[in-house]
């Protein structure tokens, strides 16, 4: 489909700060031509943990260089845990000790991790500067990297700080995959799970059709999946960008999901994985208020289930969860869940039934 000759370019077209996606392989060691900073971008913030501060991050400094920008790696420490406001302070400190001004430009090089805190990071410094967002886990290439929502983690909830701050660009090298361990390639395919529930039920026809080829990672299917699902992405963020209405369906299965990792103190289930058992969660939620037909839930688990993804087995009792999905975001008079009549078809319900909740949620043990 697409290499660094001809990668393939999706147009996020949000009202006054649009960008592109652009999807390819081999693009890293040439990124600087294919971002267009500002003419007074004079320094790069290249944020990194991990695998990617080793092996990716230095190729994209590298390249940065040779385009006249004065580049250096601000490493960060890695994993959920890492995803809170003392990281964002640590990048702090760096930009102040590189002088980053308003004109300069924060590069997220990573996992969703990075890419929503080091984004919040620019968000937040001399009050906004520039980001890009070059992802490195299937998660962050199929969702996280587009549409702005940036932030951190408290102990209290999930994402509970941050800001919405769209990038200058995103740049998605899909041979960056090659290193990813499986459980993080599997733990993005919930992600991309999640786009053939609420808008292409094309994606869950491949993952039925290929879960093999979906987990490999390699060129071929996953190539295909990453294309679909920023589609869906940047079509929805582009039209409600601030989540006043469609872009709410982008949280199909957070509202358990995001209940289940603040339980386990962010260390014991990846996003994706959380997010997979919500959305069982949220199949029999919907087959339960007669929103979908009967048949879904089962397809929902036998599709998560074929690429590995946890669909029960969580251990949280009902009230710890409560706990949590009262601090939901899309949360109104009360909480508010995503449901889905047919793949592809999603719908956000006010306050369903509490007694049907707590039911639902003691079938997830
Ligand atoms: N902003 C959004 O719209 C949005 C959307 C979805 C998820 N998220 C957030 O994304 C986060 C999850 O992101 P994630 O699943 O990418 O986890 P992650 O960022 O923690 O990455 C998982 C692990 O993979 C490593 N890694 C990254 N790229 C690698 C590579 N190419 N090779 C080898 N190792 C690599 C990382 O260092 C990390 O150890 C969550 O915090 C979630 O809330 C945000
Ligand atoms: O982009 C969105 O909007 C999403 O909801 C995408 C989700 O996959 C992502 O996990 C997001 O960070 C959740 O947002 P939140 O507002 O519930 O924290
Ligand atoms: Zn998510």
């Amino acid at each position: 489909m697409s290499d660094h000759q001809n990668p393939v370019s999706v147009p996020v077209s949000v009202p006054g700060c649009p960008y592109s996606v652009i999807i390819g392989r081999g693009l890293l060691a040439d990124i600087g031509t294919r971002l267009s900073l500002s003419p007074h971008t004079q320094r790069a913030a290249v944020v990194a943990s991990g695998v990617p501060a080793t092996r990716y991050a230095p190729v994209v400094v590298e390249a940065l260089r040779s385009s006249g920008l004065d580049a250096e790696l601000v490493e960060v420490p890695d994993g959920e845990e890492a995803k809170t406001l003392a990281t964002v302070e640590h990048c702090y400190e760096r930009f102040a000790g590189m002088a980053l001004g308003r004109d300069d430009v924060v590069v997220a090089v990573g996992g969703g991790v990075v890419g929503d805190m080091a984004g919040f990071a620019a968000a937040s410094w001399h009050r906004g500067v520039a980001l890009v967002q070059v992802p490195t886990t299937l998660l962050a290439q199929v969702d996280s990297s587009v549409g702005g929502k940036t932030g951190v983690n408290l102990p209290s909830g999930k994402n509970l700080v941050g800001a919405f701050h769209q990038p200058k660009a995103v740049v998605i090298d899909l041979d960056t995959l090659g290193t990813l361990p499986e459980r993080d390639r599997v733990a993005g395919l919930g992600e991309v799970a999640k786009y053939g529930f609420i808008s292409d039920p094309e994606v869950l026809r491949i993952l039925e059709e290929a879960p093999d080829d979906a987990i490999a990672a390699g060129p071929g299917v996953v190539d295909d999946l990453v294309v679909r699902g920023i589609r869906v992405k940047a079509a929805v963020v582009s039209a409600d960008e601030k989540e006043a209405g469609e872009r709410a369906l982008l949280n199909y299965g957070h509202t358990v999901g995001h209940a289940i990792e603040a339980v386990g103190g962010y260390a014991r289930y990846r996003h994706g994985e959380a997010v997979a058992i919500g959305m069982v969660f949220a199949a029999r939620l919907s087959e339960a208020l007669g929103s979908a037909s009967p048949g879904l839930a089962d397809r929902t688990e036998r599709v998560l289930q074929g690429l590995g993804l946890p669909t029960g087995g969580v251990t949280a009792t009902r009230e710890e969860l409560w706990q949590y999905m009262r601090r939901d975001k899309k949360a109104r008079k009360g909480v508010r869940f995503v449901v889905c009549s047919t793949p592809g078809n999603a719908r956000l319900v006010e306050q369903p039934p509490e007694q049907l909740i707590d039911k639902l949620l003691d079938s997830l043990r």
